[in-house]
């Protein structure tokens, strides 16, 4: 079945059912050490698994580790330009869950992203990234603990799809000839716009089937937090690309009021709701003059759009959702992109779920990442309905690589989203414990003592491993 690599002897296949794990006591479970700082992060992460559930279920559980290749090491084992072999495909098919460190991708030319790869490859859709404060971790933002989100990011499409032409190519050229002389004048709207002739090109597709599944397990995860923090925002730049991002946001409300009617309001009906709850007599007309400001300056057409808006919603959702009951639902909001960098920022409480795009996401996670204690602290897994591969938001980080000097923090709060998918949720906790409480008594990597007042003489990666088994207790 392999080429180069052997499965354990001992443990068991991960199976799925109804897109939900079935989880036998010995998991046999690939992994990917990763290149630049892998060969550091992976190993501290793994011995802090592994003392994790050793502690949490004194053997009766135990992860069965599979070595499978990716990236420079792959290269090694199985020749040059060999970066994704056939062998780690198999596996990972094979026993669904996988974990990873990072994987480079040049700029510019040369190979695409291994990363990006296998999210493709096995349809992992959903990018799941929690952006959460542990206590004592030093941050260059006043309030980091106010900032509690889940980024969902779409995975496998946008621009991420990678399909694009080098300037100067036969098909680049033949595409924006293409597009100039007969696509762009044959649609009205685009006037009399011309794309450079010099230009690369690369195409942005969003789907409505990929956009909704997104949507559709945000939502999910929404209905399993506490109330407080029941909400999903899509965040977009729909004022600017108006069939791609513009058309995710609609798909998301669309699905939200389809598939979810019952459990979700969307922000503009909790407007019309309470603005009939605050009086009970508003006329139709004054309700939509309160949701939408300039009412007054539209067109006749425009208002009565609005209006009908209204009506629709008081004579649908009235019953369930009126007299104050969509405060207990799952709220559905929107959010211009470049807006959102900001809120995170400046009212970080307000969110809590944030779906986003494939490339919005991307940003979104790094920057989310920062305010609560940097890229050394930012987990994530990619998730489909058969299969599911954890690793952290950051990078390769190379000019740190092989020194025993980054956090390995973010693998190993991966690890944690692993086990807590895996349902082995009391092992998961004992690393929270661990990493939290070695972040207050000030054992950190140069990461974090470099921000902390007054600074600590920093831990190395290894060593901040042995720190979070030592809190265990
Ligand atoms: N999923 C994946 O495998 C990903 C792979 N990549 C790839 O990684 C390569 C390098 O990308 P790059 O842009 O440098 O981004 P990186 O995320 O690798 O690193 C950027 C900076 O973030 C900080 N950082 C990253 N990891 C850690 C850590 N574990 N602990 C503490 N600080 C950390 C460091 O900051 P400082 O030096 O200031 O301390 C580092 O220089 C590229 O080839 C890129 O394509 C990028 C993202 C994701
Ligand atoms: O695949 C890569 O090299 C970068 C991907 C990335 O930045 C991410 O997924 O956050
Ligand atoms: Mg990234």
């Amino acid at each position: 079945m392999y080429d180069k690599i052997t499965a354990p002897t001992t443990g068991a296949k991960i199976t799925f059912k109804n897109g939900e794990p079935v989880v036998p006591d010995n998991p046999i479970i690939p992994f990917i050490r990763g290149d630049g700082t892998g060969i550091d992060i992976w190993p501290a992460a793994q011995k802090v698994l592994d003392a994790a559930v050793e502690t949490a279920y004194k053997g009766k559980r135990k992860i069965s580790w599979f070595k499978v290749f990716a990236g420079d090491e792959a290269c090694e084992v199985y020749g040059t330009y060999q970066y994704l072999p056939q062998d780690t495909l198999t596996a990972i098919k094979e026993y669904g869950v996988a974990i990873k460190g990072p994987l480079t991708t040049p700029i510019g030319g040369g190979i695409r992203s291994l990363n990006v790869a296998l999210r493709q490859i096995f349809d992992l859709y959903a990018c799941v990234r929690p952006c959460r404060y542990y206590p004592g971790t030093p941050s260059p933002h006043k309030t980091p603990e106010k900032l509690d989100v889940i980024i969902y990011r779409e995975n496998t499409e946008d621009i991420y799809l990678g399909i694009e032409w080098r300037q100067g190519s036969e098909i680049g050229d033949r595409l924006i000839s293409i597009l100039n002389k007969e696509l762009i004048p044959a649609t009205p709207e685009h006037g009399k716009k011309q794309i450079p002739l010099d230009a690369g090109i690369g195409i942005k597709p969003i789907s409505k089937t990929g956009s909704q599944r997104l949507v559709r397990r945000a939502i999910k995860h929404a209905l399993l937090l506490p109330k407080n923090k029941q909400m999903v925002t899509l965040v977009h730049k729909g004022n600017i690309m108006k069939y791609t991002e513009g058309a995710f946001r609609d798909w998301g409300y669309e699905l939200a009021v389809s598939e979810f009617r019952s459990e979700c309001v969307t922000e503009r009906e909790s407007w019309i709701l309470s603005n009939k709850e605050s009086n009970p007599n508003l006329s139709l007309e004054d309700n939509a003059r309160k949701i939408e400001p300039g009412f007054d300056a539209l067109t006749s057409d425009k208002q009565a759009q609005i209006v009908e808006e209204v009506k629709t919603v008081l004579d649908s959702i009235w019953e369930s959702h009126g007299n104050g009951k969509w405060k207990d639902k799952v709220m559905v909001n929107d959010r211009i992109a470049d807006s959102i960098f900001q809120q995170i920022q400046t009212r970080p409480d307000e969110y809590s779920i944030l779906a986003t795009m494939n490339l919005n996401g991307d940003y979104l996670s790094d920057a989310a990442a920062a305010i609560v204690g940097g890229l050394g602290m930012g987990p994530g897994a990619n998730i489909g309905d058969e299969c599911a591969v954890f690793e952290a938001t950051h990078g390769t980080a190379p000019k740190h690589a092989g020194l025993d000097r980054v956090n390995p923090g973010s693998v190993i709060l991966s690890g944690v989203m692993m086990l807590e998918y895996l349902g082995w949720q009391e092992a998961a906790d004992l690393i929270k414990k661990g990493l939290g409480d070695a972040i207050a008594n000030r054992q950190v990597t140069y990461d974090l003592a470099r921000l902390l007042e007054p600074p600590v003489e920093p831990l190395k990666c290894s060593e901040f491993a042995d720190a979070i088994i030592k809190h265990f207790g």
